[in-house]
């Protein structure tokens, strides 16, 4: 391994520009060898004053660059599959945008291939368990001192979607990270998912079943309910309330200010995930260059990926059905049995 871990990024959309900066100038250690993207122009403007980066258009030429030690993937979820499989045939570590792979046929069989391998190699994009306020709810919930959570209330709301997001991914890429952060935060995995939805808002693309309302309940008796609205028009909101035995505990609005004056508050509401979540994708890329380097695999792990993704699916099942529907999961292989 070389000084700085060289790295490959798969795909320069938002989240791929965004991580490609972020490795060059923000969390140190790595340095960006090779960044591709079919969209050629989107390849050079990321690589744009990136000593040593090269802009290509296929993902393979990428992984197999020289000096390619690692590879970040930030392709759409449609892509990771293969992308995964190529990484994992090269032997090389992973960080890869959630979701790991809509769907959990596809999911499945990148865990199947991590299994077959006999490592681990790649680690998954769920940030909230990297962001400071996530982190201080699950060290006061571990802590016992408010017994049991009972219930979770989350709200998750974009100002818009991006062009050709479907209803079915207001739960696969959104819901997606609730269904972790809940799997992580109460150490119980999700049994059944209903969905429900008010008239959908005028304020969404025509068809788009925008928002809706999505209960898990857990193994361990636990309800999770989530309001995902992904055109909302107003902020990027994230909260979540934990709702125990003894008390409760929530999130507290995003990192902003908050100005009293003349017998109001005005306070700043984030307006997309790079702003609300900047901090957790800085300490979330650094802590996987740290574990890379030391030949190490830290996170969410590919196990971690296909429970989101079967939960998901059921979720798009339950919504598509207007019945609750039984999230079911593949025997986990001993990799990711915990040590
Ligand atoms: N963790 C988060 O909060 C967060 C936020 C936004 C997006 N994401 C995830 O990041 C990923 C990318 O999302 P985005 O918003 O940046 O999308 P985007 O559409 O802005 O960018 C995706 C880019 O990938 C390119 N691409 C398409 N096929 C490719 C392939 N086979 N190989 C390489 N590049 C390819 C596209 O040309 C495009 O430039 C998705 O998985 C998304 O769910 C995560
Ligand atoms: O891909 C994005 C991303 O995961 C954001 O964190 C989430 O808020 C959006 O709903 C989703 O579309």
């Amino acid at each position: 391994m070389g000084e700085l871990l060289g790295v490959a990024v798969l795909g320069a959309g938002h989240m791929g520009a965004d991580h490609v900066r972020r490795l060059d100038r923000t969390v140190g250690g790595a340095r960006v060898v090779a960044v591709a993207d079919p969209d050629p122009a989107r390849a050079e403007a990321a690589v744009a004053g990136v000593a040593g980066a090269k802009a290509l258009t296929e993902a393979e030429a990428a992984l197999d660059a020289p000096g390619v030690e690692a590879v970040l993937i930030a392709s759409p979820g449609e892509a990771h599959e293969a992308a995964l499989l190529a990484a994992f045939a090269r032997g090389l570590p992973v960080l890869c945008e959630k979701p790991m792979v809509p769907g959990s046929a596809g999911a499945l069989r990148v865990v199947e291939a991590e299994a077959r391998l006999g490592r681990r190699l790649a680690q998954i994009g769920f940030m909230r368990r990297h962001d400071t306020a996530y982190a201080r709810l699950k060290s006061v919930l571990d802590g016992g001192s408010l017994g049991r959570v009972l219930m979770l209330h989350c709200v998750h709301r974009n100002v818009s979607s991006p062009p050709g997001f479907t209803s079915a991914m207001l739960i696969e890429s959104s819901v997606a990270h609730e269904i972790d952060a809940a799997r992580w935060l109460l150490g119980q995995e999700p049994a059944a998912v209903s969905v429900l939805r008010p008239r959908p808002s005028p304020g969404a693309p025509e068809g788009l079943l925008d928002p809706q309302f999505v209960v898990l309940e857990t193994d361990g008796g636990a309800l999770v309910d989530v309001e995902i609205f992904v055109n909302c028009g107003s902020g990027y909101e994230v909260r979540c309330e934990a709702v125990c035995e003894k008390g409760s505990a929530r999130l507290g609005q995003a990192p902003g200010l908050a100005v009293t004056a003349a017998g109001t508050v005005r306070e700043e509401v984030p307006q997309d995930y790079l702003v609300r979540f900047a901090d957790a994708y800085d300490r979330e890329v650094r802590a996987w260059v740290d574990a890379t380097r030391r030949g190490r695999v830290t996170g969410a792990s590919a196990w971690d990926g296909y429970v989101a993704a079967a939960t998901a699916e059921a979720g798009v099942r339950a919504l598509q059905t207007g019945t609750r529907s039984t999230v079911h999961l593949a025997p986990r292989p001993a990799l990711y049995h915990p040590a």
